[in-house]
Formats: structure tokens, sequence, C-alpha cells
């Protein structure tokens, strides 16, 4: 990257205060860009769920994995509860879209609830295994709560052999103008495909394992027995482990990752495979240049520019978020390693912005937390919109949570050190409610920033993005106007 007109930036810089500039560009269209991260994750987009507690969970985790990203899971899950997610995401399978199943039986309010938890918005109903209807929305709708599933869905059920070629099942659910059958394997029910699914395969590529398997990672703290965390996520098949703290330049870090690496090693003699470890949050090229000799492949950057952080306003700490990026990619880089830019981002200009500074992967929670995948119900508020709650992972709800097992007096001293919001309402946008129709959104921007900047992969884009400085005004005369001035 270099900044338009040999600019040397007098003071650190957001998102908000830079732009990028087109320059001649041999990349014909932006179809021909290729997202793939070059941090050796095996993602092909660069795009990873924060492992937050509100935001990264199984439904994410297997959605955002489906089309290319990488979903962590938070470290506060007891690790057996991981350890099922895990089976969970790699059981799942990496074209067809896990359906949310009901039994005939069950009665409509239960349905209602469920609905909200998949962005196709509908219920198989499954009898020993085999689809035998469907349930909308719509068909719940303006009958008595006591009427039962069998009630009330439609029996006149669409379904698609498992193997069937994508282009044809696009043509038959759009010759019988349905948007979602299941997909059967003699007899039992096995995904289920949608239009906008069968669209999204053809442009994305899912992140796999080399089993085939959609990828995820987990989050490790830095307390406790390290090693033998990360022993057992590596065992369970994790793909990236993130070693993960507030402050992530202190010396217990580093013995964490030291013994993280340590264990990852010996997981790659046994299995042949090298996990990449990532550490964080650093925000000075110091901090990651220790985070790389202490064996970080990936390091984790930014402190304070989470949507629910709020540690520049308690303690002053912290560093705007492009030059933090910026400068630890630039170290990183020196050292072999590489950097996700975690937290701050509203606005696919903002991953677009996070990659030109050097980063090979954009951290995103708050945001996501906003779908239908996120872990939360889905509430609605007085005037109807429908939103999920967030917390960050250093509020006191999430540290009552983190330190259960301890004392009273350990939790209670733990609470003194509150670095986050502990309720947050993160509305859906009606127009992109699924973390997919977010994806497209962000993919869409960063194909397009690519082929501005004439890079067709994201090394490229690295090297070539053309990056100037703003005033607020040049920001926000960038903004749309829904209505005139
Ligand atoms: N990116 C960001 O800006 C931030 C992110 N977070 C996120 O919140 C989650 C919880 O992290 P965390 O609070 O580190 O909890 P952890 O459970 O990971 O523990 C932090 C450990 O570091 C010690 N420590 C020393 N200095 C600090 C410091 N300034 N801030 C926090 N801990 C310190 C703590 O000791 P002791 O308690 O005795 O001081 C404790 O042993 C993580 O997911 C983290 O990424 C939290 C804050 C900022
Ligand atoms: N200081 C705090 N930072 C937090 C907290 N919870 C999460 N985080 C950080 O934010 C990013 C995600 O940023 P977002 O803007 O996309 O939401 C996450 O990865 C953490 O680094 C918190 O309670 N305090
Ligand atoms: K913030």
């Amino acid at each position: 990257m270099e900044f338009l007109n040999g600019q040397t930036p007098q003071h650190d810089l957001t998102y908000n205060d830079v732009f990028m500039v087109p320059s001649r560009s041999s990349v014909a269209s932006r179809l021909d860009v290729d997202l793939r991260t070059p941090d050796q994750v095996g993602t092909t987009i660069p795009i990873v769920v924060a492992n937050m507690t509100a935001v990264a969970g199984r439904r994410m985790a297997e959605t955002v994995a489906r089309r290319g990203g990488l979903a962590i899971l938070p470290q506060d899950v007891k690790v057996e509860a991981l350890e099922e997610t895990i089976t969970e995401v790699k059981s799942a399978h990496p074209v067809y879209e896990t359906p949310v199943t009901v039994g005939p039986e069950e009665p409509v309010a239960a349905v209602l609830a469920l609905l909200g938890k998949r962005a196709h918005r509908a219920a198989v109903v499954v009898e020993d295994g085999r689809p035998v209807g469907l349930v909308t929305e719509r068909d719940c709708l303006e009958v008595d709560r006591f009427s039962t599933v069998a009630d009330v869905m439609r029996r006149d059920l669409l379904t698609l052999p498992v193997g069937i070629d994508l282009d044809e099942a696009f043509d038959v659910l759009e010759s019988k103008h349905v948007g979602l059958a299941p997909v059967v394997d003699d007899g039992r029910l096995a995904g289920v495909l949608t239009r906008r699914g069968i669209l999204r395969s053809a442009i994305y590529t899912p992140a796999l394992d080399p089993q085939g398997r959609l990828m995820v990672g987990a989050a490790v703290g830095i307390n406790g027995d390290v090693a033998g965390r990360a022993e057992r996520l590596l065992a369970d098949g994790v793909d990236v482990i993130v070693v993960d703290t507030a402050h992530g330049h202190q010396d217990r870090m580093l013995d964490a990752l030291t013994a993280a690496v340590r264990a990852r090693d010996a997981h790659a003699e046994r299995s042949g495979r090298r996990i990449p470890v990532t550490a964080g949050n650093v925000v000075s090229a110091e901090g990651a240049r220790d985070l790389a000799a202490a064996g970080a492949d990936i390091i984790k950057v930014g402190v304070g520019p989470g949507a629910m952080c709020t540690t520049r306003m308690m303690t002053g700490v912290g560093r705007p978020q492009f030059s933090a990026v910026l400068e630890c990619a630039a170290a990183a880089k020196e050292c072999g390693a590489h950097v996700w830019a975690d937290g701050g981002v509203k606005y696919p200009r903002d991953v677009a912005l996070g990659l030109a500074a050097g980063a090979a992967s954009i951290m995103i929670g708050s945001w996501f937390a906003g779908t239908y995948e996120s872990p939360g119900d889905l509430v609605r508020d007085a005037d109807g919109r429908s939103y999920k709650e967030s917390f960050g992972m250093a509020s006191a709800r999430a540290v009552r949570a983190r330190t259960k097992e301890q004392s009273a007096f350990a939790r209670a001293r733990s609470a003194l050190f509150e670095e986050g919001i502990s309720s947050s309402r993160m509305y859906l946008d009606p127009e992109a409610s699924g973390v997919e129709d977010l994806l497209d959104r962000i993919v869409s921007g960063v194909r397009s920033s690519f082929t501005y900047a004439g890079a067709a992969t994201v090394g490229e884009f690295h090297s070539r993005a053309v990056v100037g400085l703003q005033s607020a005004a040049g920001y926000d005369e960038g903004r749309p106007r829904a209505t005139s001035w």
C-alpha cells in the first residue's frame, strides 16, 4: 500500500479517516478477483467471525464456512460444548443447508420460535428421518396456538435427490415456483437447497479441511490449562487455534502462546497437518514481532475499535485501527507472519481498507450479531423491528459467565475490570437479515475495490492499494442519502 502523493500521516488513522483512489487496472471483471487469503488458513474469502458468545456459534460457523469464511468459537464456552459444536460443524454438508426440523405433533408456537434460526425461514417436518411436510411463517399465522404442525404443514412436498446437479436443481425450483426444497438420500433428509443458496454456491467456494469438511476455529484464553485445551481442540479437528486476550503483549500471553504452539507442533507430527496459530490482540509493531517470535502464524490486531468495547473510554488505551493494522502488518510480514484486523467493521469499505492496510483477513463481531445465524433468540421491539441481543467479551456479563467456577471473592474482583457493554441491541437489516446477505455485500464491495486498485488477489491488493487521507466532510460526502439533503 502507498499513501496518495507520498503523503505522510501526522496522526494515527481510523477506517473513516482514509479512502482509496482508483489505479489503472488490467483486471477486466470483478469476477476475476480471487479473494483467497494469503495466511495459509484455507479460507476463500477474507472474513473471520469474531470469537464472541453472542456471535459465533454452530449455525454461524457452518453458514460462513459454506461461503468460504471462518468462525472462531469463543473461549468462554465449556470445552465439552465446544467439542459438540465442532462435531456438528464438521458433519454439516458443505453445499446443502442444514434445515430446521420439527415433528408433526409439535405445537405451532414452538415452530415460530425456531424459524428465526435459519435465513431460509422454513422448517422441514420430519417423521422417522423422512421429510413429510414443510412449514413457513405464513402457515403459522392466524391459527390458534394449540394447533400442531400436522394441522398447518404443507404436504405437497417437492424433494430433490441427493447429488442432483445444482443448475438442474435451480431449474426445478424455478419451474415449480418454490424457494426451497429438502434434499433426500434414499428418502431420508440430507439438507435443503434454496434458489439463493444454489446461486451462492456458484460464486463462493466453501472453506474445507483436507477431509472435505467445513472449517471452524476455536479460541483459548491465556489462563488455566492452555496446552490441555488446545490439545483437545486440535484432536477434535479445529482448523485454527486463536490465543486471545485483551492485552496480547504481556508475558502471560507469550507463555500461553508457547504452550499452544507446542501442542500444535505435536499434533502436526501426529497428523501431518500444521494448524495455524493466531494470537492477539496487539496494536504495535513490537507487539506483533514478539507474538511472531513466540510462534504465532497470524497476529490479531485491534485494541478498542470493537462495537462492544469500552476499553478506550475506560483506559485511554488503544489505537485507531487503520494505522494499527498498517504497522502490525508490516512488522508481521518481516517475520513471515500475517495479520487479522479485528474489530470496528461496519461497512464493506472497512473490510476493503483493512485489507489495503495489509490484513490477510478481517474479523467481524457485532455486525454479524444482528443476523438469523447468531446464537441469540430473535426478539421484536415495541415497533416490531427484529433484533438480537449482543454483549462484549469483557463485559460484566461475560466476566460473570467466564468466572462461574471461581470463588465469590475472585468473581467479584474480576468484575471490577469491566471493559465492554453487557447488553446491546443489534437490529436485523430487513434487506439483509442473514449473514450470507452481509457476506454478499462485503464480497461484492471488496471485489470491486480490488478491480479499482488493479488487483486480482489479496497479495496484489496489499501492494497496489493507494490510500488518501480525508476529513470528516470527505467521509460524509461518500455517504448515500436515502432522502433529500
Ligand atoms: N480487542 C480489544 O480491544 C479487547 C478485547 N477483549 C476481549 O475480551 C475477552 C476477554 O479478554 P480478557 O479481559 O483479556 O480476559 P482473559 O480471561 O483472557 O484474562 C486476561 C488476563 O490477563 C491479565 N491482564 C493483565 N493486564 C490486563 C489488561 N489490561 N486487561 C485485561 N487483562 C489483563 C488478567 O489478569 P487480572 O484480571 O488479574 O488483571 C488476566 O489474567 C477476549 O475475547 C478479548 O479479546 C477485551 C478487552 C479489549
Ligand atoms: N474491549 C472490548 N473488546 C471486545 C469486547 N468484546 C469483543 N471485543 C473485541 O471486539 C472485536 C469485534 O469487534 P466488532 O466491532 O466487530 O464487534 C472482538 O473480536 C474483540 O477483539 C469487550 O467486551 N471489550
Ligand atoms: K469502541
